[in-house]
């Protein structure tokens, strides 16, 4: 099997994940060992340590948090003032041109060309990257097919949607058959389902290819969705570094929803009633606490043992109620998060996660000690539940 480092380009496609899956594993992609970048009047980044494995990884803090200036640092286009990183095993301060070879970039600002059309571009960067002309033409067809750019690839790019630019930026950050790529807000600017799409493109890189991702985001809630980690970021300091499943770990709640009947016109109350008097703490979900559209009929009910879920199928077909689901409820990441006084942010009543200005609490809440880095909170950057 040939080094994942050394592997290049398939003239047909990206290389296939089974190739990549089997090459990778176990390799930690990036590390960073007290990593520091300091301008003149704030610290972007304060001693950060964090090792990073093959998968997809969600990099999440406030505007400001110093997410872009990591990333800069880690394609060996700006030098840390302390501090070290390792890119699939090669040093950010002294191989950035061998990174750069193996590691594709999606820039978070607009950075396309209005007069050219996608495949000039892509092409044109393929080239940049090394290939040959026969094989960056057939690369970028490829590229711009995955990402779902067809007819609209030979237009000028000045007319297009965000959501096609933004598709643009991840083509050429993948042409070059990368083996990480660096997203930087790649939803930016994207409405809901346009956000929907790019992530599960995002994920079908790293399950049909094999290729890592690190994706930064200001916005929790994407990342559960779409990344096997989460790394959060406040000030320049690390606060957590977590696998997805343990950020959104088993509750001791049971998530109950029912349909209604003709004799029994408002199912989840008369349920309420039901379980309060078998003896169960229940109570309604509510938005907040579910953040699904159909929580405002979701009961929690409390695990008291493994027969409160016969309790509550007795009670369902006691009452003659269809049962929509019942299951034990896992966490949102942004749950972790929460303002202990239970503040939700003005979108519409979403978990809510607080504002590392306000952020006592969220650095509480990660267990670590984060301490003060005025410049950035005079920022007033926010983290948004998605
Ligand atoms: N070239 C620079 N000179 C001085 N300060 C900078 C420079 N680049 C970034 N900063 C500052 O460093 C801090 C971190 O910025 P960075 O762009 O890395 O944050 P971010 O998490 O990517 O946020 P955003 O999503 O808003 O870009 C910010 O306070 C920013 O103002």
């Amino acid at each position: 099997m040939s080094d994942p480092r050394t592997t290049r380009i398939q003239p047909s496609g990206l290389t296939p994940a089974v190739v990549r899956a089997t090459t990778v594993e176990g390799v930690t992609v990036i590390a960073t060992e007290s990593l520091s970048k300091r301008y003149p009047r704030v610290t972007a980044l304060d001693r950060l340590s964090v090792d990073i494995t093959p998968g997809v990884t969600g990099l999440v803090g406030a505007n400001g948090a110093g997410k872009s200036t990591l990333i800069k640092i880690l394609l060996g286009l700006s030098p840390a003032t302390e501090g070290s990183a390792r890119v699939l095993g090669l040093d950010v301060a002294t191989q950035g041109a061998e990174i750069r070879e193996r590691v594709g970039y999606m820039p978070e600002h607009d950075c396309l060309p209005p007069d050219v059309s996608a495949t000039e571009f892509v092409v044109h960067m393929a080239r940049m990257s090394g290939l040959p002309p026969a094989a960056a033409r057939e690369r970028t067809a490829d590229t711009l097919r995955h990402v779902g750019l067809y007819e609209e690839r030979y237009r000028p790019m000045g007319g297009y949607s965000t959501g096609m630019k933004q598709r643009v930026k991840l083509a050429q950050a993948l042409v070059h058959d990368p083996h990480l790529v660096l997203l930087d807000e790649p939803t930016n600017g994207l409405d809901p389902v346009g956000r929907d799409e790019m992530l599960a493109l995002i994920r079908r890189v790293h399950t049909d290819f094999g290729i890592s991702v690190l994706v930064t985001s200001h916005l929790l809630g994407e990342l559960e969705r779409t990344c096997d980690h989460v790394v959060v970021i406040d000030g320049g300091r690390l606060l957590r570094s977590s696998s997805t499943e343990e950020f959104t770990q088993a509750t001791g709640s049971l998530a109950v929803e029912v349909t209604d009947t003709d004799a029994c016109p408002d199912g989840t109350s008369a349920l309420l009633a039901a379980l309060a008097g078998a003896g169960l703490e229940t109570r309604p979900a509510g938005r907040a606490a579910d953040g699904s559209p159909a929580s405002g009929r979701v009961l929690l009910v409390d695990i008291a043992d493994e027969s409160t879920y016969d309790i509550v199928r007795d009670a369902v077909a006691g009452l003659g109620l269809g049962l929509v689901r019942m299951e034990q409820r896992r966490h949102r990441i942004a749950e972790v998060f929460r303002d202990d006084d239970g503040e939700h942010p003005a979108d519409g009543g979403q978990p809510a996660v607080p504002a590392p200005a306000r952020g006592a609490d969220w650095r509480k809440a990660s267990g670590t000690d984060s301490g003060t880095h005025s410049e950035q909170q005079q920022n007033g950057g926010t983290v948004d539940a998605a």
